[in-house]
């Protein structure tokens, strides 16, 4: 068993490595974090879900919200590498380790699958499994897919998304880090879509993926009475929307959110049930740092509100209530559930602004919360996770969550 010291290494926001310890306690730390329900169904016969990008970000707290206040049992899938001999697992990997360990101590039959979900081996795996195992009828579905690629399994295609802005060039400021850990404030500028950027991008993170599951699950009559499913998507500030909102991934959003509309009718009719977008709120994730200028505005953000920036496991809590029932569903007048009002008031976006203008390599440790910032991409990794010993040796060996039947 490979027994290591590991410290953080890395280039820019991306690290090599990932620690098991410190993702293991991340979960249980977010698991802490989540509101206790009120009346879950402690029994382990709770509502069967299906959580699609489990290992990560959002839909890592729409597992474990889900388990821990709306009662779930059922399967999580995210795509995720095995530790080798020269490297570790990705963080994922140790996270979905720990996340079963709390499925199993509260009783709840969980099965997590690791490989693409874009694939139809995967649909069909999971189809197999609701049938056998899970009592052939699907409760839930939650969409929170971020990828940078697709392969379409009519054509083989692969898409490629891009983050670029549409029209004309965008420039913004952007956080940078050097070797040395130091901030950079930086202008960069990023060319307008070209060519089929625009067609690519909707065809990775739009509606497609989500909509193919939901017929292929229909398709062997696996949904319940009721069966209601939610995509995740985001909106965003003035301040990134050149590049977000009014970008690529913006159109690719949009289309997301049109599919909603869509599946939300035909659900309607079918099983009695729903597809809704949940629009959540800015977070420290692997895939939005790669966006350039979210990681500036999002320093600003924690500067602006501090404590008042709502953790995701938080708003996958009150996601899971009005999924569930258990509070009123409050859709906005284009049909979605907004997690992101705290972000977006005329208050909270105006004191950003006001810092974003401030914002220079001098200015920036006054205006943005770095040290939250900086650690917060390195628990990404499972580094800088308090109570963890990183001078203590660890297993990087930790198996993928088996299954007996
Ligand atoms: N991070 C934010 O600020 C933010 C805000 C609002 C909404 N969202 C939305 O939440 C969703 C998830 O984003 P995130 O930031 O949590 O991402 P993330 O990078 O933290 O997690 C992505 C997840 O998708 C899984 N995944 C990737 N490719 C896969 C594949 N081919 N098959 C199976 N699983 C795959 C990964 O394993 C991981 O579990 C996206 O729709 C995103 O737009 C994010």
């Amino acid at each position: 068993m490979t027994r290591r010291v590991l410290t953080p290494r890395n280039r820019g926001f991306l690290f090599l490595d990932s620690h098991p310890a410190g993702c293991r306690q991340l979960v249980t730390d977010m698991w802490q974090a989540c509101p206790a329900p009120t009346d879950a169904p402690a029994d382990g016969a709770g509502p069967v879900a299906l959580v699609i990008g489990s290992s990560a970000g959002y839909g890592l707290a729409a597992t474990l919200a889900g388990l821990k206040r709306a009662g779930i049992r059922g399967i999580a899938v995210s795509f995720e590498k095995a530790p080798t001999e020269r490297r570790t697992a990705t963080a994922g990997w140790y996270r979905t380790a720990a996340t079963a360990d709390l499925a199993r101590a509260a009783g709840r039959d969980v099965v997590f699958l690791n490989g693409d979900a874009f694939s139809d081996l995967m649909k069909d795996q999971v189809a197999d499994l609701l049938k056998e195992r899970f009592g052939g009828r699907l409760d839930y579905l939650i969409y929170s897919v971020a990828a940078p690629r697709r392969t379409d399994p009519d054509t083989g295609t692969t898409y490629a998304s891009v983050l670029k802005p549409i029209g004309r060039a965008n420039r913004t400021k952007t956080l940078l880090f050097d070797d040395a850990g130091a901030p950079e404030v930086r202008e960069v500028e990023t060319g307008p879509a070209e060519g089929d950027d625009v067609e690519q991008t909707v065809a990775v993170m739009g509606g497609a993926d989500w909509e193919r599951w939901i017929d292929h699950l229909a398709g062997r009559g696996l949904l319940a009475d009721g069966f209601t499913t939610a995509a995740l998507s985001y909106i965003g500030s003035p301040l990134t929307e050149a590049i977000y909102r009014q970008g690529t991934i913006g159109v690719a959003k949009a289309h997301l959110e049109a599919t909603a509309r869509t599946l939300d009718e035909r659900l309607g009719t079918t099983v009695g049930g729903r597809a809704v977008t949940s629009v959540n709120g800015a977070a420290v994730t692997q895939s939005s740092t790669a966006i350039p200028g979210i990681a500036l505005y999002t320093g600003l953000l924690r500067g602006a509100l501090g404590e008042g920036v709502v953790p995701p496991v938080h708003q996958l809590a009150a996601l899971w209530d009005q999924l569930t029932g258990a509070a009123p569903l409050a859709l906005d007048e284009e049909g979605r559930i907004r997690l992101d009002t705290w972000e977006l008031t005329e208050d909270v976006q105006a004191a950003v602004a006001e810092r974003w203008e401030a914002a220079s390599t001098d200015t920036i440790a006054e205006l943005a919360d770095l040290d939250w910032f900086r650690a917060e991409v390195q628990r990404l990794y499972g580094f800088a996770v308090p109570g963890i010993d990183y001078a203590e040796p660890v297993s990087t060996d930790v198996p993928w969550p088996g299954h007996a039947a």
